[in-house]
């Protein structure tokens, strides 16, 4: 695509962008002066659709009216709420809907996930993460490698950039998991890297690591509702991924999780077991064998919290509404090759894009690192982040040295793309 450096570009291009009015159905944060900010931090929490509000607003006017009824009565009752979720998340992330299911938070589910899928042993017993994997994703596999009673410095293996380089490289990876595969039990991956928005070849990764024994399972926090992934026909084992990055089902909802179909059936797998795991037809009997339902839902523990659910039926209806993750992917191309070619040629010499600029391996999140200058300290991309934020964008900031910035193709126009640039020129003179 054929990108030019004008606002007047920016607007012809949201003309011509068929979900452009998208963005109202969702809440755009204000100015002081009562613009809309320029938003581009849905890689950390998404704004809020229109539907989530109406529809958790909905859910509490039953709880006022039936009580304990809403657990049956009209059409979203709570005793099967999470599965009206099904079909919006199995189309994110190319699944069966018996595949996913909503349920607890991300760090939880990593760790549910572990439980069934990293069964260490004697020669098999590592697991493969990215030595700057999110911290809880390090924490939750360190702990469970020191619950089996191994020694993470044994059994913790490490990928990293080589030095010198930002990103983790393919062949790096590949080679990896050639020579330790025998006795790593478990490989868990970013599908897009926090930090870096670099994409993981899941496809890729899952056949070497099955080829070799490993069991392959994803963190999709930052790839679900940003990425078009497969995950049925790429064999993953298991994946696990928050709601509310571009999945925009408000702070700390209910996260998602997926199961390969190959384990429904697996009698000998362990589960941390709960009744809404227990076999639907049965679950009121109130009797102690426990039955797994054969599907992702088996994993489930608690009945959910039908609040947040609710929020994330908004958002998925939003997003059928928009077209489906292939629609938003679509622009999304657009909206991040936009900010791309901006960033490329207006101010090529001041900052560096860590992110991939193939489209395989990045998305919607571009990560920026403001270049020094001789007369410069290390502190100057902090307070160029500072300086944006003071002229109304909101992006993040992340140790050591990133500013993340994602244009989200739900609700950023091309004008904010635009507007975002000029501004960070301007906090690069002025810092
Ligand atoms: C990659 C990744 N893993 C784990 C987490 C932690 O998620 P939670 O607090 O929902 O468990 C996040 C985001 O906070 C994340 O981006
Ligand atoms: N849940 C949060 C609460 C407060 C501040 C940040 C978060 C994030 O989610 C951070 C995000 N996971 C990240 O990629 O940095």
């Amino acid at each position: 695509m054929q990108f030019e450096n004008s606002l007047e570009f920016a607007e012809k291009m949201d003309q011509q962008d068929p979900l452009a009015a998208i963005r109202n159905d969702f809440a755009i944060p204000k100015m002081d002066n009562g613009d809309d900010e320029v938003y581009l931090c849905g890689n950390s929490l998404g704004l809020q659709p229109k539907l989530a509000a109406e529809y958790v607003q909905r859910e509490l006017a039953q709880w006022a009216s039936l009580g304990v009824k809403g657990h049956f009565s009209g059409d979203f009752p709570w005793m099967p709420y999470h599965e009206f979720l099904s079909e919006g998340f199995a189309d994110l992330v190319g699944a069966k809907t018996e595949e996913v299911v909503a349920m607890n938070t991300l760090t939880a589910n990593l760790h549910f996930m572990m439980v069934s899928f990293y069964r260490p042993t004697e020669t098999r017993h590592k697991i493969l993460i990215e030595e700057h994997a999110f911290p809880s994703d390090h924490y939750a596999v360190e702990s469970q490698i020191k619950f089996h009673g191994f020694d993470p410095k044994e059994s913790m293996l490490l990928i990293k950039p080589r030095a010198g380089e930002d990103l983790i490289r393919n062949e790096d990876l590949i080679e990896l998991i050639e020579k330790e595969g025998e006795s790593i039990a478990l490989i868990m991956l970013p599908g897009v890297q926090y930090y870096t928005g670099q994409v993981f070849d899941m496809q890729a990764i899952t056949q070497l690591g099955h080829a070799k024994g490993c069991k392959v399972g994803f963190d999709l926090a930052h790839a679900a509702g940003n990425i078009v992934m497969n995950l049925h026909d790429w064999q993953v084992d298991f994946a696990c991924w928050c709601t509310y990055k571009y999945l925009n089902s408000g702070p700390g909802s209910v996260a998602g999780c997926f199961v390969h179909e190959n384990h429904h059936k697996d009698e000998d797998l362990p589960r941390f077991a709960g009744w809404w795991g227990h076999d639907k037809s049965t679950r009121f009997k109130m009797e102690n064998t426990f039955k797994p339902i054969h599907s992702a839902e088996a994993w489930q523990l608690s009945n959910p919290p039908v609040l947040s659910l609710a929020a994330i039926r908004g958002s998925l209806d939003t997003i059928k509404k928009a077209g489906g993750i292939n629609a938003l992917r679509e622009k999304s191309l657009k909206l991040t090759g936009f900010m791309r070619h901006l960033l490329t040629t207006q101010i090529p010499e001041r900052i560096t894009i860590l992110t991939p600029s193939e489209e395989k391996y990045s998305g919607s999140q571009l990560s920026l690192t403001v270049r020094l200058n001789e007369k410069d300290d290390p502190e100057r991309g902090k307070r160029v982040f500072t300086a944006l934020e003071d002229a109304g964008v909101t992006g993040d900031w992340r140790y050591p040295n990133v500013i993340r910035v994602a244009p989200v193709p739900q609700y950023n126009s091309f004008k904010d793309v635009y507007r975002f640039v000029e501004i960070l020129k301007n906090a690069i003179d002025n810092h």
